[in-house]
C-alpha cells in the first residue's frame, strides 16, 4: 500500500539558500510523527510544504501514491488536512463559532454543527466556555479551542507546529494528556513539530530529526532516542542531559 504522504527529491530554496533537501520521506497512515531539530533547521518549512501551504522549489509530493501538482493541491485534498500553530489565531467570536468554523465553511447543517461542536467541546473540556469570546481566553483555553477546531473536521492528517510551547508546565501536561487520548481514539495521522523532547517522547510514535534542512535520522521514537546516529547524537545528547529518556 502507498504511504499517505511521500516526498521525492524535494528541495525548498529561499533567497538562493537551500532550506530543505529531502531525497525521500514517507508518512504512513496512523503514525504520530514528531519533527525535531535545532532552531532554523527547516521544521516549520517542512510542515508548510507537507500541508500544501507553501510550494517546494523542486521535487514531488505524493498523496496515496498520486503526485500532487506543485502549488495546485485540490481543495478536496486540502480539506482533508488540519493545522494548528503555536499561536491559536482564534477569531473575534464565541468559542462555539470558532470551533464550528471548518464545518460552517463546508456548509454542514446547523443541527449537525451543534451536535459536533458540543461533542468536541466536551472532549477538549471547554464546554463551559461555549459562549465566551475566544479573544479573551487564557493561553491553555485558547489552545484547547484551537485543537478542537482542528479536530472537528475529522482530518486525515493533523499538522501541529509547537502547539504546547507557550503553555505553563501544569497546563501543558493536562492538555497533552487529554490530547493524546483524543488522538489515540480518533487514530488521526499527526505531524508534530516540537522543540521539546518531553513532548516528543510522550506523544510521538515516529521521530524525524532535521538539521540544516536534511532529515538526519528517522525511525520509531524510542529507537531514535536510544540510538542516535553520528549526525544526531550531539543534538539529542544536549537534550538528554536535562530530560534523560534514554542514554
Ligand atoms: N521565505 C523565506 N525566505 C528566506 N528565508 C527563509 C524563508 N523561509 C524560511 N527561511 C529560512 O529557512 C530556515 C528554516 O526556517 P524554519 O522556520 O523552517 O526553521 P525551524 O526549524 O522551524 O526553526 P525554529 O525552530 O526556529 O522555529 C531559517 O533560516 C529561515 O530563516
Amino acid at each position: 500500500m502507498s504511504p499517505l504522504l511521500e516526498l521525492k527529491k524535494l528541495t525548498y530554496q529561499a533567497q538562493h539558500k537551500m532550506i530543505l533537501d529531502i531525497p525521500e520521506f514517507q508518512i504512513e497512515t496512523g503514525e504520530f510523527l514528531g519533527i525535531m531539530g535545532p532552531n532554523g533547521a527547516g521544521k516549520s518549512t517542512l510542515l508548510k510544504v507537507l500541508a500544501f501551504l507553501d510550494q517546494q522549489t523542486s521535487g514531488e509530493i505524493l498523496y496515496r501514491g498520486q503526485a500532487i501538482p506543485n502549488g495546485n493541491a485540490p481543495l478536496e485534498l486540502r480539506r482533508k488536512f488540519s493545522i494548528a500553530l503555536q499561536q491559536s489565531l482564534l477569531l473575534d467570536g464565541t468559542v462555539f463559532d470558532n470551533i464550528a468554523i471548518g464545518l460552517t465553511l463546508r456548509k454542514v447543517s446547523k443541527s449537525i454543527i451543534k451536535e459536533k461542536v458540543e461533542q468536541w467541546m466536551e472532549l477538549f473540556a471547554v464546554s463551559h466556555l461555549s459562549k465566551k469570546n475566544a479573544l479573551y481566553l487564557s493561553g491553555g483555553e485558547a489552545q484547547r479551542v484551537n485543537l478542537a477546531r482542528a479536530m472537528i473536521v475529522e482530518p486525515e492528517i493533523l499538522f501541529l507546529d509547537e502547539p504546547f510551547s507557550a503553555l505553563d508546565f501544569p497546563t501543558k501536561i493536562r492538555l497533552m494528556e487529554d490530547f493524546k487520548g483524543i488522538i489515540e481514539e480518533a487514530q488521526t495521522t499527526t505531524v508534530f513539530v516540537s522543540h521539546d523532547l518531553m513532548e516528543i517522547h510522550y506523544l510521538t510514535t515516529k521521530l524525524a530529526i532535521i538539521v540544516n534542512g536534511e532529515i538526519k535520522q528517522v525511525g520509531p521514537t524510542p529507537r531514535v532516542l536510544e540510538h542516535p546516529n553520528s549526525s544526531t547524537v550531539s543534538f539529542l545528547n544536549e537534550w538528554k542531559k536535562f530530560y534523560p529518556v534514554a542514554r
